[in-house]
C-alpha cells in the first residue's frame, strides 16, 4: 500500500467574503471539455462565497498564450471603465445641482437629473469597480514538439508579471499537463474510476483570499 500524501492547501485564516468584489475570468478555448469543466467549477464556487453574479465578468481567447495579454488588457478595461462611470456620475450631480439652483433654493420634489433615469437611480446595476482579482484558465496538453514547453514558460511568466505591474492578482488557472487523463482529473472530470477535484473551484477561493488581502492591506489594515 503506498503512503498518503501529504501534498495540497492548508486551511485558510479565516473565511472570505466574496460580496464586495468584482472578478473576471478570462478562458482559453483550447481542450475545451477540460475548460468547461474548470470555468463552470470556478463561477459556482465564486458565487457560493458570495461574489454577486453580476460582478463576474467572463471572457474567452483561443489559446493559453493570448491569457497574459488578456489579462492585461482586461485589467486596464475595468480601471477605464471605473473611471468613465465615476466621472459620468460627477456630471450626473453637477446637473442635478444646477437644476435645483435653477428651480431655486428648495429641491424638488423628484429630483431626476436630465442625464439620469428613474431606473439608474432605483437600481444598483452591475459593478463598475476595478476587477479586484482575475483569473486565467487555461489547459495545455504536452503534444510532440516543444510547442507545449515554450507555451508553459511564457504564459506563466506572462501572468506573473502582469500581476506584478498591474497589482491586481492574477490567479495561475493553467493546468500543464502531460497526458489527457491529468487534465480531466484536475477539471473534476477523471474518465477512470476516481473524477478528481476540480481546480476551478481553488482558484475561485483564491481570487476571493487576494482579493481581500488585497483590500485591507492597501489601506493599511494589517
Ligand atoms: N497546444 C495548446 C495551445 N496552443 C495554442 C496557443 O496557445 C496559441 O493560441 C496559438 O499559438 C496562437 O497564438 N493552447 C492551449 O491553451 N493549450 C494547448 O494545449
Ligand atoms: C503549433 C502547434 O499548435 C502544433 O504544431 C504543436 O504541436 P504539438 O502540440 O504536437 O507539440
Amino acid at each position: 500500500m503506498s503512503d498518503p500524501t501529504i501534498k495540497g492547501l492548508g486551511p485558510a485564516p479565516t473565511s472570505y467574503d466574496g460580496s464586495p468584489f468584482r472578478i473576471a475570468i478570462v478562458h482559453a478555448r483550447w481542450n475545451d471539455t477540460v475548460i468547461q469543466a474548470l470555468v463552470q467549477g470556478c463561477i459556482a464556487k465564486l458565487k457560493s462565497i458570495g461574489v454577486k453574479d453580476s460582478n463576474i465578468v467572463v471572457k474567452s481567447v483561443p489559446g493559453s498564450y493570448e491569457l497574459p495579454f488578456a489579462c492585461q488588457r482586461l485589467i486596464e478595461g475595468g480601471k477605464t471603465q471605473s473611471a468613465k462611470s465615476a466621472s459620468s456620475m460627477l456630471s450626473s450631480t453637477t446637473n442635478l445641482l444646477s437644476l435645483i439652483d435653477s428651480v431655486g433654493s428648495s429641491t424638488p420634489k423628484d429630483a431626476t437629473s436630465p442625464t439620469q433615469t428613474k431606473e439608474s437611480q432605483t437600481s444598483a446595476g452591475p459593478s463598475t469597480a476595478p476587477f479586484s482579482a482575475i483569473i486565467a484558465i487555461g489547459c495545455l496538453l504536452k503534444g510532440s514538439t516543444m510547442h507545449f514547453e515554450y507555451i508553459c514558460d511564457a504564459v506563466t511568466h506572462g501572468l506573473m508579471r502582469v500581476q506584478l505591474d498591474s497589482g491586481t492578482p492574477v490567479i495561475f488557472g493553467v493546468l500543464t499537463c502531460m497526458t489527457e487523463d491529468q487534465a480531466l482529473e484536475r477539471a473534476g472530470i477523471g474518465r477512470k474510476g476516481d473524477k478528481g477535484h476540480n481546480h476551478g473551484e481553488d482558484w475561485a477561493l483564491a481570487a476571493v483570499e487576494a482579493s481581500a488581502q488585497v483590500a485591507d492591506w492597501s489601506k493599511g489594515q494589517l
